[in-house]
């Protein structure tokens, strides 16, 4: 049975806890065992993925059957109304399979990443997020699988939404031998808009960060010839 805990040692959890503490942000490659990065990698590849995407406040999830009947004409001025938002406002389109916060339908659906956000949620590794993020009063890790196709991207936010009571973001990357180039880079911005660092999808890595921290994900290129795979969600209070 594959295990989807994380294989840090206690060592690494202690380096990245001063390095989060210092940063806001961290890097921890070699997240979880090969065996179990490797089967969601499997799973993320042939998923029921939904596309989803906002118009001002309001979010759409269109499932696989929707996207299929859509008419050129249709699809191409959904593209030109996301385009639009993207000029000014805050946009993003993408691909999503959402997990369930409940601890009984994970189980019973029992996906790969129902049993990641299981073991993320067990007690002893609430208590390494505890850890990490210095928050004695973290109680829920919330998570969803996302695939960046090419032209689909996310714009700047902060991840403060009220009452979610999130502590940090974390971003598990499942994209092998990603190059920069091909865009979907994790970017954090100051007030400014300017790129204070950004980091390149990788395999099996952890991004960590806090909330609020301006970010955003750079558009996947044209030519980027895989999509770009992750889980991603945020550690929570309550
Ligand atoms: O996929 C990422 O790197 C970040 C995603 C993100 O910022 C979000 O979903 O709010
Ligand atoms: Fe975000």
């Amino acid at each position: 049975m594959t295990d989807f805990h994380p294989a840090s040692s206690p060592n690494q959890i202690a380096d990245a806890t001063q390095a989060f503490a210092r940063d806001g942000r961290i890097r921890i490659p070699g997240f979880l065992q090969r065996e179990a990065a490797e089967a969601l990698h499997t799973f993320l590849q042939d998923a029921p993925w939904w596309r989803t995407f906002n118009q001002g406040e309001r979010t759409w999830d269109l499932g696989p059957e929707s996207i299929e009947v859509l008419t050129l004409e249709q699809a191409g001025k959904l593209e030109q109304a996301i385009h639009q938002g993207a000029r000014k406002g805050f946009q993003y389109v993408y691909e999503t399979v959402r997990v369930s916060e409940q601890s009984s339908e994970r189980s019973e659906r029992g996906f790969p990443i129902d049993r990641l956000l299981e073991a993320m949620n067990s007690a002893p590794v609430l208590a390494v997020w505890r850890e990490l993020t210095g928050d004695p009063d973290v109680a829920l890790v919330d998570g969803q699988a996302t695939r960046y196709l090419p032209g689909h991207f996310l714009t700047r936010h902060d991840d403060d939404v009220e009452g979610k009571n999130r502590v940090a973001a974390y971003v598990l990357n499942l994209s092998p031998e990603w190059r920069p180039e091909w865009g979907g880079l994790l970017q954090f911005h100051d007030a400014t808009g300017e790129v204070t660092g950004a980091m390149v999808p990788g395999f099996n890595v952890l991004n960590l960060f806090r909330v609020p921290q301006s970010h955003s994900v750079s558009i996947v290129a044209p030519f980027a010839p895989a999509p770009r795979y992750s889980i991603t969600g945020w550690i929570r209070r309550g």
